[in-house]
Formats: structure tokens, C-alpha cells, sequence
């Protein structure tokens, strides 16, 4: 006689995908809001403080994260405003590299405290690392980003690699009359160098519209550039960021370009981001955050915290506004992660 099995229903956590059937792979969760440079196209008057400097705890952080992997996110990106300036920084990666289900853990930093830091970092748990590195010329890194530095970030880099970080990408946000001149220093530097070097163009936020007059510079010339000197497009991956990346048989590194601007470029969007406050963000260039610090109180709240960030990503629109210069309620991307 046939017996038949009975299966229980399993409560599966709400996948993340919203009204496009986009579905969100990837994590931006921000540490901090405060920062000690003074790049001049994000915070060019240095960190204010506004009175919330009541940063994610590390519980909170855990909770948070632990709710998004166990609904499918495989990445998550720590960021900030500066990430390293939280002295709990090393713990944070630990706890949330103790998450199962997720695949990797990366940050995004300045290169303050990287030369100190990149072993234990590492030992912790960080799987790779994006360093902002704005010029090649001590002079002008000084002049973009407020800070004589670039021989200490430079000296951070050696750090990493000595402490087992392979998968170093750079990030240079190409502006016109301050570092563009230094392309060919730049590609002249990934010919020897095992990085990615990815070019960033210029985002308008809502508290620079003179100085994205003066320094934007489309990203598309120089991605014909590329094309035309014989370099190649490398394959995306499900959970990738933004840039796209190009590959040439005579470097040692790898070029990306993240291209806002580009037709297309938020259609493939597979990142939601969570502020430093505890907000959710569905996009860099949103209207506002929903709030889910309630829900970050109790490891209890997990399955309401779900219900909550899939219910808002129905609301998620398909891309920005930046071609009609509406950054949203950005004013600089140091609030938010970038
Ligand atoms: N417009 C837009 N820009 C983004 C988005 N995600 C990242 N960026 C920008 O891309 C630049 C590099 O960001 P990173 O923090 O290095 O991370 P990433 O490039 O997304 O990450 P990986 O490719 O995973 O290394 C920053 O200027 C970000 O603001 C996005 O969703 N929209
Ligand atoms: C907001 S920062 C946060 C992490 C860290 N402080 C750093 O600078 O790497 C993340 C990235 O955003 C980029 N960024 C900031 N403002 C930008 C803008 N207006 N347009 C394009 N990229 C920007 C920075 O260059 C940096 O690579
Ligand atoms: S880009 Fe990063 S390092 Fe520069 S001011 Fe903004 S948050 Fe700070
Ligand atoms: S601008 Fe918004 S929709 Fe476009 S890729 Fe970024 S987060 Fe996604």
C-alpha cells in the first residue's frame, strides 16, 4: 500500500523583490554618518554634527542584517560617512560575518586607520575592501579631499595586500579641472597594479549645483576611450555593484566605470541601503527613509522586521531622478553610504 508523506509547510522569510521583479541581493548598511575628510564634493565644509550621533549598536547592527540575509541578501557593503571611525568597527565585522547565509562582507573606506587596521579587519572577517583614492599627486589628493594623506592611504594599501586582501578596488570620482589630467597617470598605475580602478562620475546632490557645473564630466568619453584602445567588458554577477568592468590583456588591473548618468543603469538596481539611524532606504536618490528602528530592538521582532522591509520595497521606483537634476533629499551621500 502507498503511504503518503504529509510535508508541514515551512515559513519562508519574504523574498526581497519589489513591483519590477527586481530582487535585492545586496546590502548598504551605514556605520556612521561622521567622517574626517573633506572631499570636496560630499562634505566640502567637513562633517557637522546635527545632534543624532545615535549610531546602529551593534546589536542593532546584527538584528538588522541577520534579518535581510535570512531573506536571501548574499553582500553586504559597511559604509558610512567614515566606517573606521567607529571604534567597534572590527566587532561589527565579526558579528555580522558570524551570519549564515551570508557570502560576503565588504567595506567601503577612506583609508583612515587602514594601515593599522587591515590585519585585524581581515582576521575578522572583512572579505575585501573598496579604498577612495581620489588623485595620484599628493598636491591635488590634498586639494580634493582636505587632507595631505594620500602617502598614509598609499601606505594602507601595502597594508591590506600584506594582510591577504586580494580583491582591492579603488574608487575615483572623475572630476573635470582636478583630476582628469591624471588619466594617464591613473591607467599607467593599473598597468602595474593587481586593483580595480573604477571612475566614478560626478552624482549632483542637492548641496553642490555649482560645483557639479564646474567639475562634471560624462563618463561615456572616456568609456569610448577604452573600447577603442582594446579594452573589454567582463561579465556582471548577480550580487555586483553598479560599475561596469573592462579588462585589457596588457594590464594587470581592471578598469570599471560607474556611469549614473548611462541609459539603463538603475534597471539592473539589486542594492537596498539602511542608514546609519536605521533607516530604509530604497534608493540613493530616494524621498525619504522608513524607519525600522523599532523593529531592531528584539531578535523577537525578526519575521515583522521582513514584513516591513517587503511591504516598502512595492514603493521602490525604477531609478532616479538625477536627469532632471532631483537628487531627492540628498544632500551629500556621506548621510547615506554613497
Ligand atoms: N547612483 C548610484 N550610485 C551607486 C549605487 N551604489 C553605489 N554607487 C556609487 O558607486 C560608487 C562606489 O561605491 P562603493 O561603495 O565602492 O561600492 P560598489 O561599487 O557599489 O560596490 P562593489 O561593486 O560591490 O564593490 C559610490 O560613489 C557610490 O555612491 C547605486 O545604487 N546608485
Ligand atoms: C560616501 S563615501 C563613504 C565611504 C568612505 N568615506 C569613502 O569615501 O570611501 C562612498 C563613496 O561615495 C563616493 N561619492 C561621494 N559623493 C559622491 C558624489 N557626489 N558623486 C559620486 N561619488 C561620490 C566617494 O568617492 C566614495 O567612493
Ligand atoms: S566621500 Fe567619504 S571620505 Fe569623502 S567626505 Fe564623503 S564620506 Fe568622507
Ligand atoms: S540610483 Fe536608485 S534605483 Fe538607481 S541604481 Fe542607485 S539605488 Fe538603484
Amino acid at each position: 500500500m502507498a503511504s503518503s508523506i504529509q510535508l508541514r509547510p515551512v515559513a519562508q522569510p519574504p523574498a526581497l523583490v519589489d513591483g519590477f521583479a527586481r530582487r535585492f541581493y545586496y546590502l548598504r548598511l551605514s556605520l556612521t554618518d561622521v567622517c574626517n575628510f573633506r572631499c570636496s564634493y560630499c562634505l566640502p565644509s567637513g562633517y557637522r554634527p546635527d545632534g543624532r550621533r545615535d549610531f546602529l549598536c551593534r546589536d542593532e547592527l546584527r538584528r538588522v542584517a541577520g534579518a535581510f540575509v535570512a531573506a536571501g541578501t548574499t553582500k553586504i557593503r559597511l559604509t558610512g560617512g567614515e566606517p573606521s571611525m567607529r571604534r567597534d568597527l572590527t566587532a561589527i565585522i565579526a558579528d555580522l560575518k558570524a551570519l549564515d547565509g551570508l557570502q560576503t562582507l565588504v567595506l567601503t573606506t577612506n583609508g583612515y586607520r587602514l594601515q593599522q587596521k587591515a590585519r585585524e579587519w581581515r582576521a575578522a572577517g572583512l572579505d575585501a575592501l573598496n579604498l577612495s583614492i581620489d588623485s595620484l599627486d599628493p598636491r591635488q589628493f590634498a586639494l580634493i579631499t582636505g587632507q595631505d594623506r594620500l602617502k598614509e592611504i598609499m601606505a594602507g594599501l601595502e597594508a591590506a595586500w600584506d594582510a591577504g586582501f586580494s580583491q582591492i578596488k579603488i574608487n575615483t570620482v572623475l572630476l573635470k579641472g582636478l583630476n582628469a589630467h591624471e588619466l594617464g597617470l591613473f591607467l599607467r598605475w593599473v598597468q602595474q597594479t593587481p586593483v580595480q580602478l573604477r571612475f566614478i562620475e560626478l552624482m549632483q546632490t542637492g548641496a553642490q549645483d555649482d560645483y557639479f557645473a564646474r567639475h562634471h564630466l560624462r563618463g561615456e568619453g572616456l568609456r569610448q576611450q577604452l573600447l577603442a584602445s582594446g579594452w573589454q567588458l567582463k561579465p556582471r554577477q548577480a550580487d555586483a555593484g553598479p560599475a561596469q568592468v573592462y579588462l585589457h590583456p596588457d594590464y594587470l588591473g581592471e578598469v570599471g566605470l560607474i556611469l549614473p548618468y548611462a541609459d539603463g543603469f538603475c534597471q539592473s538596481c539589486n542594492r537596498l541601503r539602511v542608514s546609519a539611524l536605521g533607516q530604509l532606504h530604497l534608493c540613493l536618490f530616494g524621498d525619504g527613509g522608513i524607519d525600522l528602528r523599532d523593529l531592531l530592538q528584539s531578535d523577537a521582532d525578526q519575521t515583522a522586521l521582513q514584513q516591513r522591509i517587503q511591504a516598502a520595497l512595492q514603493h521602490k521606483v525604477l531609478g532616479h531622478r538625477l536627469h532632471s537634476g532631483n537628487a531627492g533629499v540628498r544632500q551629500h551621500l556621506a548621510s547615506i553610504g554613497g
